[in-house]
């Protein structure tokens, strides 16, 4: 395996104001990364800072070999980031399909096999993105990260606000993409247990730290170390 992303000693926040107060870890091509904490411990912070969209104070970022420490998101993109941010950020006012080739970059992740993905969204590839429902725009959002055929994808909490059935769906479908296809992912989740069964490895930060580590089967074999972080029955 090769060594898809390394984070050193990183220290971000949004102007003075610091979230990150230094956090180092590797991931390497293939893996995909359960990222959990409570509400405010910096896990959007963390996704955010990845992709080049918050005040860096510190550290280093090194994507794919390169040093993108200094590089504006769209190089990061370029470079292979895949960015689902919380708030989905679809374009409203461009149809499912506009949403999807204004992205697009060459790569076996075209339009066919991002329909074939989310069948919903080939259903609905006339309709503008503000006509959609909440688990249909989340659909766009991780088929608008796909279309840019990215090295990492970044998800950042895709379940939330979800209904459970819908979740379900969009759940499975990132199971797929992630095992069927062997695609890198960091995935931002509260309830540990539901995205812990498709990630290899986890950390779980508490104010701007990593204070757990390890396999995603180290964590589930051993609960309290999570629970501890995130609250029984996570
Ligand atoms: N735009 C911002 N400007 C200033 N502070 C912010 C901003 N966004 C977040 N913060 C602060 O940074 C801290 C971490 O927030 P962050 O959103 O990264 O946490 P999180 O772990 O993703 O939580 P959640 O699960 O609620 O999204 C919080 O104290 C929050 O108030």
């Amino acid at each position: 395996m090769s060594e898809l992303l390394r984070v050193e000693g990183l220290k971000a926040g949004y102007g003075e104001a610091r979230v990150l107060a230094g956090l180092s870890f590797k991931m390497e091509a293939g893996e995909v990364l359960a990222l959990l904490g409570r509400n405010g411990t910096g896990k959007t912070t963390l996704i955010n800072t990845l992709v080049g969209v918050t005040t860096r104070h510190g550290g280093r970022i090194h994507l794919s070999g390169q040093d993108v420490t200094r590089r504006a998101p769209e190089a990061r993109v370029a470079l292979g980031l895949g960015w689902v941010p919380q708030e989905r950020n679809i374009f409203r006012s461009l149809t499912v399909e506009e949403n999807l080739s204004a992205v697009a970059r060459p790569g076996p992740w075209n339009l066919d096999r991002i329909y074939a993905m989310f069948p919903r969204l080939r259903e609905r590839r006339s309709n503008l993105g503000s006509q959609l429902s909440g688990g249909e725009q989340q659909m766009l959002a991780v088929g608008r990260a796909l279309a840019v055929n990215p090295s990492l994808l970044l998800l950042d909490e895709p379940l939330e606000g979800l209904a459970p059935v819908v979740a379900e769906e969009l759940l499975h479908a990132v199971s797929r993409i992630v095992r069927e296809d062997g695609l890198s992912a960091i995935i931002v989740e509260q309830k540990a247990r539901r995205i812990l069964k498709l990630a290899d490895q986890a950390i779980v930060l508490d104010r701007g730290l990593i204070v757990e580590r390890g396999t995603s089967t180290a964590f589930l074999a051993d609960t309290s170390r999570f629970e501890r972080h995130l609250g029984v029955g996570r």
